[in-house]
């Protein structure tokens, strides 16, 4: 058959009506036709516009396949009626399957089945279709898939085979599943046995845990094939070729849901199929000179380190195992207190506070960091960095926290810092000072609504480049209280720290760090925000209007 040039246009039937369907480069469209009189022209028949017109998107075209009629389909498994009026009488016919968006940013499979006169023009368009398919390079055709079948209410195996495989199925894309059996079985595979060269990405089913084996697998295999010495806090990491996918299927699951928007499998796969892709800042952690631990959505020392070792002990729970130790870590009270410094972010890159959220296509995220220009002006990373200024501050603190990202999830859909950015080589450092149970209570509840979670007195937010934590029992500064310390015992230094703030009711305790569900064993720690060293299968939350009036005629 000779190649289809396009536009192509036929008229083709559609649940007993004609429609008038058109392929180019960018849409398959199809728009009714309806053959009724003409009242003006008497006797004359001609096409009349109809209100049904519909417009998707090439790169939104999951497969096409030609359709048996009056027999299952061999996908969905569905019988199709047979052919009733004139238009339908031909047995020829070819499926589309496209992704059509619905609630909450998320995503579904629909397809339309298109009837032909004669099995050539059938076989006409399904090849068109296939070609402008072959052309978008950017989707994945090979992919390797973990599974944690341990993750969230322990469903990724069920989701994956049942929700997942399927679509990839249907959009060709073969697949390498590994079931792991242990933790870190993702993660030591990734950094020394897989043949990485054979895939165009890899997916994890699970949660935040399972998306930091994968990163921190992908990352170290990359330092290594490239000879970066990751203990080496200052020198530049160099960026991870394969993209991510995440399907949901763990406890907290911020990371999908801040950046696709939901967390919802059928959405990320269909985000995996079309070869989206979203670049994402990555933290590194260093105690001293010894690297600890990457970090990508929130990095809690205080009030979620604590919440995160008391959950740790109730994981046979489930997903409830954090709002019961968050309210237990709540009517404890605790404070810690210790030195944070920072290096400011440039003021380009916005503030914690802006209105401006990072969306689909983020201006912010576009803007040439700090890192970038690196190689632009042969300076290093580190010269660019010690240009700035760093701020110190001291004091007794709730909550110390820094999200390289908003940490939107069904607890909190906006996120604890809703203005930060996926990709702009920064983090929004959250420190929440000392106060009382109920001034904390409304603070953590305006994660929940539409309350600015940084008006109140007690917390202070400042977007960073690079920041380092000491508590105050690991301060040289402090020696005096050391040296009192060491003399007469914890329990009484930690009582007398006490008598001196009686009118506050907590209790001075160490804490630990939460990385991204995970704990740190230091509490000193030093921490640098790797501009897009990794990408994800994503293309960050779209705007609302984007699904809410798709296509419309006059945007076309
Ligand atoms: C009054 C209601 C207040 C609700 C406040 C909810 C704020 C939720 C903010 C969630 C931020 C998640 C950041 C992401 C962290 C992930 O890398 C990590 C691994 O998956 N998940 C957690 O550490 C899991 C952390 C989960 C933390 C849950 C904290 C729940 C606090 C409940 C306090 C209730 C006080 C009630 C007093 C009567
Ligand atoms: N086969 C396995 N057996 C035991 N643990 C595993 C296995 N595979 C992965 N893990 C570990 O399970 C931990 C939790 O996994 P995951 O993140 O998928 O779920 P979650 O903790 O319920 O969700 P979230 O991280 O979103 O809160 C991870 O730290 C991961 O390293
Ligand atoms: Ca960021």
């Amino acid at each position: 058959m000779e190649k289809p040039l396009l536009p192509l246009s036929s008229q083709l039937s559609l649940q007993n009506r004609v429609y008038e369907v058109t392929l180019n480069s960018a849409f398959l469209s199809w728009k009714e036709v309806e053959t009724r009189p003409k009242r003006t022209s008497g006797n004359i028949y001609g096409p009349l516009k109809a209100a049904g017109s519909h417009y998707v998107p090439v790169c939104e075209i999951i497969s096409v396949q030609e359709t048996e009629e009056d027999c299952p389909s061999t996908d969905t498994g569905k019988w199709h009626k047979v052919p009733q009026s004139v238009a339908e009488s031909n047995q020829h016919a070819f499926t589309v399957c496209y992704v059509e968006r619905t609630q909450k940013h998320r995503w579904r499979c629909s397809d339309v089945t298109l009837h032909c006169t004669d099995r050539t023009l059938c076989l006409q368009w399904v090849q068109a279709i296939r070609e402008q398919l072959s052309l978008l390079t950017i989707r994945p055709k090979r992919l390797l898939v973990y599974i944690n079948p341990y993750g969230g209410k322990h469903h990724g195996k069920r989701i994956y085979e049942q929700k997942v495989a399927p679509i990839f199925s249907r959009a060709s894309i073969s697949t390498d599943v590994i079931v792991t059996e242990w933790a870190n079985h993702a993660r030591d595979h990734l950094k020394t046995e897989a043949d990485l060269k054979k895939y165009d990405g890899v997916v994890c089913v699970g949660g935040d845990g399972m998306f930091s084996e994968i990163i921190h697998g992908l990352i170290s295999r990359t330092q290594c094939d490239s000879g970066v010495d990751q203990d080496c806090s200052d020198e530049p990491l160099i960026p991870c070729s394969l993209r991510i996918g995440i399907i949901p299927a763990g406890s907290t699951d911020c990371i999908c849901y801040a950046t696709v928007g939901s967390n919802d499998p059928v959405t990320s796969a269909l985000h995996i199929v079309v070869g989206d892709s979203q670049p994402m800042d990555v933290c590194s952690i260093h105690h001293n000179n010894t690297f600890l631990r990457y970090s990508v959505s929130l990095l809690g020392y205080g009030f979620y380190g604590d919440v995160l070792t008391d959950s740790e002990r109730k994981r046979w729970m489930g997903p409830a195992r954090y709002d019961i130790s968050g309210v237990k870590t709540f009517l404890s009270h605790r404070y810690y207190e210790g030195t944070i410094s920072f290096l400011p972010a440039d003021e380009n890159v916005g503030t914690p506070r802006d209105k401006l959220q990072c969306r689909s296509g983020c201006n912010i995220c576009r803007l040439p960091s700090a890192d970038k220009q690196v190689s632009k002006d042969e300076e290093s990373v580190s010269d660019i960095e010690t240009k700035g200024v760093w701020k110190v501050i001291r004091g007794k603190f709730l909550a110390i926290n820094a999200a390289c990202m908003s940490c939107a999830c069904p607890r909190s859909p906006k996120g604890l810092s809703p203005s930060a950015h996926l990709a702009d080589g920064t983090a929004d450092l959250i420190l929440v000072r000392k106060c009382s149970r109920f001034d904390f209570l409304r603070h953590l509840l305006r994660h929940t609504n539409k309350d600015d979670q940084f008006d109140h007195p007690f917390v202070e937010v400042y977007r960073v480049r690079q920041f380092r934590f000491t508590p105050r029992y690991e301060d040289t500064d402090s020696e005096l209280d050391l040296r009192e310390a060491e003399g007469t015992g914890h329990k009484r230094f930690f009582s007398q720290i006490c008598r001196e703030h009686p009118a506050c009711s907590c209790s001075l305790a160490h804490s630990s760090w939460n990385c991204d569900g995970e704990i740190l064993p230091h509490a000193a720690i030093q921490v640098r925000v790797h501009c897009q060293l990794i990408k994800l299968f994503a293309r960050g939350i779209e705007e609302q209007s984007v699904f809410e009036e798709p296509y419309a005629l006059s945007a076309i």
